[in-house]
C-alpha cells in the first residue's frame, strides 16, 4: 500500500468496558488521510469512550489500536500525541485570562522549536482561523464561537496528521456553526489533515462529513458518506428518528 493511502488511524476489535458495562465493544474503526469523518449516535452510545481510547486517555479492555501503522494499543496520551493525533475537550480547554495570542503559543511547546519559528506558527494559524483582529484580547472575553476556535488553535497549532474534535459546536449560533465547518474544511482542503467529529449537531454533521461512523449501545452500527447514513434505516430507527439537533 502507498504511504499515502494508509489509513491514519486503525483500530481492530477495540473494547472498553467499566465495571459490568460495555461502553465499546469490538470496534473496528479507520480513519483515512484527508477525511473528515464524523462520529454519532444517541448519548451513551460509546462515542466519548471511543475518543478517548483512540486519543489514549482510556486504555482498552480489549482490541488493538494503530496510528499511522504503528501499534499505539495501551500507549499513552503523549506518544499518540506524538505521532499526530491531537484532541479537543468537551468544553473547551484553553486559558481564560491569557491572550489570544498566548494561547495558541500553547500549542506550539512541544511540536516547533525556536521563537521566532513559533511566533510564525501562531500567526499562520490565527489568519487560518480568522483570528487575527483578536489576537491580543484576552481569550475569555471573546465570543462563545471565537473561544470555541481559539480551543481548536491551540490543538491545530501543532499541526496534527489527525485533529479530533470533541462536541465543536455545541451552544453555538447558526452563524458560529458555519464559520467553524469552514474552518474544518480548511484544515483538511489546505493543510492535508483528517478531522474526527463528535458531534450532536446532525445538520452540520451531514453538511461536513466525508464519511459517518454510527455508533449504537457502543456497537458499530452503520459506516457511509452522509447520503447513506441519512437512509440507513437502521440509523433512523436507532437515531435519526429521534432528531438531535442541539
Ligand atoms: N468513566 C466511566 N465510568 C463508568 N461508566 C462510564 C464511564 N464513561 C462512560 N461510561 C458509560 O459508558 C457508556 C458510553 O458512554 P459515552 O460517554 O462514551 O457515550 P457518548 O456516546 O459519548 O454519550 P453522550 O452523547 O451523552 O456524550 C454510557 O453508558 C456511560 O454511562
Amino acid at each position: 500500500m502507498h504511504a499515502a493511502e494508509q489509513p491514519l488511524l486503525t483500530t481492530r476489535g477495540l473494547t472498553r468496558r467499566f465495571g459490568g458495562l460495555v461502553a465499546v465493544s469490538n470496534l473496528d474503526l479507520e480513519i483515512r488521510p484527508r477525511e473528515i469523518l464524523g462520529l454519532i449516535g444517541p448519548n451513551g452510545a460509546g462515542k466519548s469512550t471511543t475518543f478517548n481510547l483512540i486519543s489514549g486517555f482510556y486504555k482498552p479492555s480489549a482490541g488493538e489500536l494503530f496510528v499511522l501503522g504503528e501499534d499505539c494499543t495501551g500507549k499513552s496520551a503523549l506518544t499518540i500525541s506524538r505521532l499526530g493525533l491531537v484532541r479537543t475537550f468537551q468544553h473547551g480547554s484553553f486559558m481564560r485570562s491569557m491572550s489570544v495570542a498566548d494561547n495558541i503559543l500553547l500549542g506550539t511547546i512541544h511540536p516547533v522549536k525556536g521563537t521566532a519559528a513559533r511566533r510564525a506558527r501562531v500567526a499562520e494559524t490565527a489568519a487560518m482561523l480568522g483570528l487575527t483582529p483578536f489576537l491580543h484580547d484576552e481569550a475569555g472575553s471573546l465570543p462563545h464561537g471565537l473561544q470555541r476556535l481559539v480551543s481548536i488553535g491551540i490543538a491545530f497549532a501543532a499541526r496534527p496528521r489527525l485533529l479530533c474534535l470533541d462536541e465543536p459546536l455545541t451552544g453555538l449560533n447558526q452563524t458560529e456553526v458555519a464559520n467553524t465547518l469552514t474552518v474544518l474544511q480548511r484544515i483538511r482542503d489546505e493543510f492535508g489533515c483528517s478531522v474526527l467529529l463528535v458531534e450532536h449537531n446532525m445538520k452540520a454533521v451531514m453538511r461536513v462529513c466525508d464519511r459517518i461512523v454510527v455508533l449504537h449501545h457502543g456497537q458499530h452500527l452503520a459506516t457511509g458518506t452522509p447520503a447513506e447514513i441519512r437512509a440507513d434505516k437502521r440509523v433512523i430507527d436507532a437515531y435519526l428518528g429521534h432528531r438531535h439537533d442541539h
